[in-house]
């Protein structure tokens, strides 16, 4: 996209002073933040950071009681029809249905989404075919593997040809493979589509490789923003200048020295992803 096309196209999500409270806790805490049409990002954070309550303001699951959210120019507060119609959304929770077939669950988004009845078959193939679950498709989702699951999801979230697609923690749980997986269609799709993509992620490698920026989130709050390239060079300037010799920071250094001591107080780690949301064991 060219800086000229950038300016003019709207975004496909802003979001300005966003704040949500639970009793005392501020899960959201004045996030500002805005995603630019067709770019994957990565809202990056540990356990507890605010992800899952700001994506479901922005996907209007949640009120907006403080601030804004726009999507492709819409009020998520007042235009809450219109705004669901532009999103697709794969939340953490089991999406699909375990005694039913892949298709007949992706058919069930397809309905609720309103695909017409005469688009719909082609439409559920067409999805199924782009997350090669095609020859497994007319099997219950009770005998899918983790990965495979994650995929169906994917395609549910798809079949209403979503301009903004909303992963909450698209890959935790699944193995090296299944991730890659998972990311490589993603990514297929949003190539054949042009669409957007806001994703959650406590994998710091996988946000480093995929994502086109992505913004650290830690107690509600964004502490960085940029590529993962910028934020690494950023800190590794600093790092230099401070006398070390060849310093090769990760994504992960970069959000620890953004979010200080507060992120081991807080008991929030990358690597403390609960092994207990197997997606597999999820259906079973
Ligand atoms: N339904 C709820 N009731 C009370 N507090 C909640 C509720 N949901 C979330 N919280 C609190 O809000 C804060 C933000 O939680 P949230 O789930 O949005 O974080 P997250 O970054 O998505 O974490 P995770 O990576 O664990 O999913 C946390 O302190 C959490 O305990």
């Amino acid at each position: 996209m060219t800086d000229a096309q950038e300016s003019t196209s709207p975004a496909a999500l802003v979001c300005e002073g966003l704040r949500y409270t639970f009793g005392e806790t501020k899960a959201v805490d004045d996030l500002e933040l805005s995603v630019r049409a067709g770019e994957v990002f990565g809202l990056l954070g540990p356990n507890g950071a605010g992800k899952t309550t700001a994506i479901r303001c922005i996907t209007t699951l949640l009120p907006v009681p403080a601030g804004m959210v726009r999507v492709f120019g819409h009020d998520a507060a007042k235009e809450r029809m219109a705004v669901r119609r532009l999103l697709g959304y794969v939340p953490q929770q089991l999406s699909a249905d375990a005694g039913l077939t892949g298709r007949e669950n992706v058919e069930l988004f397809a309905r609720v989404f309103d695909v017409t009845r005469r688009e719909r078959a082609d439409r559920v193939a067409r999805v199924l075919e782009a997350v090669d679950l095609t020859s497994a498709a007319d099997r219950l989702a009770k005998t899918y593997s983790g990965g495979m699951v994650r995929r169906l999801e994917l395609a549910q979230a798809l079949v209403s040809a979503p301009r903004l697609l909303m992963l909450d923690e698209p890959t935790i749980g699944l193995d090296p493979i299944a991730r890659t997986s998972v990311w490589e269609h993603i990514n297929a799709v949003r190539e054949a589509t042009g669409m957007t993509v806001l994703v959650t992620t406590h994998y710091m490698d996988e946000a480093d490789q995929y994502c086109d920026r992505v913004a650290l989130m830690h107690r509600g709050r964004i502490h960085a923003l940029g590529t993962p390239g910028e934020l690494r060079s950023e800190l590794a300037g600093r790092r230099r200048a401070e006398g070390e010799a060849d310093p090769k920071p990760t994504l992960e250094d970069v959000f620890r020295d953004v979010a200080g001591s507060g992120l081991d107080e807080q008991g929030g780690d990358f690597r403390d992803v609960r092994s207990t949301r197997r997606t597999a064991s999820r259906v079973g």
